[in-house]
């Protein structure tokens, strides 16, 4: 089976930042600062090309909380902070999420920005599936009382590498963006997501969510997580930040608590993949829907 397209031009090497937030904003950018610099400065694999950053790395990952913590984007300190940052270190930066004001009509957003090398937001993904739910004995958390919800997949170039799709935690849940950022016309190589599991759902189904999506689409999977605050009274993240090749194959995983995880897509397991278990070919849409025509796309 011929492989029309090399969605992944050349290897790609990147580092997830996997730290806690606190209350302390100032603190936490700080610490963003810090990880950064030192993700770039002791990398083992070589020149880093893309640095990801966890879901809510600005602020508590909580209902009460977002609006407080809130900016307007791209002019609030968060922004302009991964701007300069992405420029001073030349690498590309996943920026987790962060609240974001929108000032035009007051609403909250969870919000992913990618920076390039330059410093220039390439791609902006609202939350797009709000994480409510109510589990008895085991986790309630509602972000629609506080969040509007995104309404748009979003894939975007990532430089020379090629195509990448991007969704937020809950969003994983939901197979149509990756299916959407896999396909032609897209042909996105990776799906990323900022995400902050929890101690419940996380050993259930974070693992099994990061493979299910890679082996569906044959792509690679990231998954970046905040460190689990052990003893602290708010959310617990899950931590285990990971990323899984287009096999289902985990290449990388963290621990619980704070650390940087470093990974290398190679581009030559997603063509060998997609040629040895041709599905990402066989798809039989006389039969059932293609969703990527219908869904919505942020331009690329
Ligand atoms: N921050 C989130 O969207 C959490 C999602 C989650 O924990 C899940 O189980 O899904």
């Amino acid at each position: 089976m011929p492989v029309p397209k090399i969605p992944l031009a050349r290897n790609l090497n990147i580092a997830l930042i996997q730290l806690i937030a606190g209350a302390d904003k100032a603190a936490n950018l700080s610490k963003v600062t810090q990880f950064i610099d030192s993700a770039i400065t002791k990398s083992k694999i070589g020149k880093i090309d893309v640095v990801m950053l966890p879901e809510c790395f600005n602020s508590p990952y909580a209902v009460d909380k977002f609006r407080e913590y809130a900016e307007e984007i791209p002019n609030g300190e968060t922004s302009r902070l991964l701007s300069e940052l992405a420029s001073k270190h030349d690498v590309f930066i996943v920026g987790g999420s962060i609240p974001e004001h929108d000032t035009l009509n007051d609403k909250i957003f969870n919000t992913s920005l990618t920076f390039n090398p330059l410093g220039q937001i390439i791609a902006k993904h609202r939350k797009t599936h709000l994480f409510d739910i109510d589990i008895p004995n085991g986790i309630t958390f509602k972000e629609s009382e506080t969040l509007s919800a995104g309404d748009k997949a979003t894939v975007f170039k990532l430089g020379d590498f090629g195509n990448v799709g991007l969704g937020i935690c809950y969003d994983i849940r939901f197979p149509e963006l990756a299916m959407a950022a896999s396909r032609a016309p897209n042909n996105s190589f990776a799906m990323f997501y900022p995400g902050a599991f929890n101690t419940t759902t996380g050993p259930l189904h974070w693992h099994l969510l990061a493979k299910a999506r890679a082996v569906d689409n044959e792509i690679f999977t990231v998954l970046c997580s905040p460190g689990r605050d052990v003893g602290g009274s708010g959310y617990q993240a899950y931590g285990h930040s990971l990323v899984v090749d287009p096999y289902g194959k985990v290449i990388a995983e963290a621990g619980e608590g704070e650390e940087i995880l470093y990974a290398q897509l190679d581009k030559e397991i997603l063509p060998a993949a997609r040629s040895g278990i041709p599905v990402h070919y066989q798809r039989r849409f006389d039969v059932y829907e293609d969703v990527t025509p219908t869904t919505k796309v942020s331009d690329l």
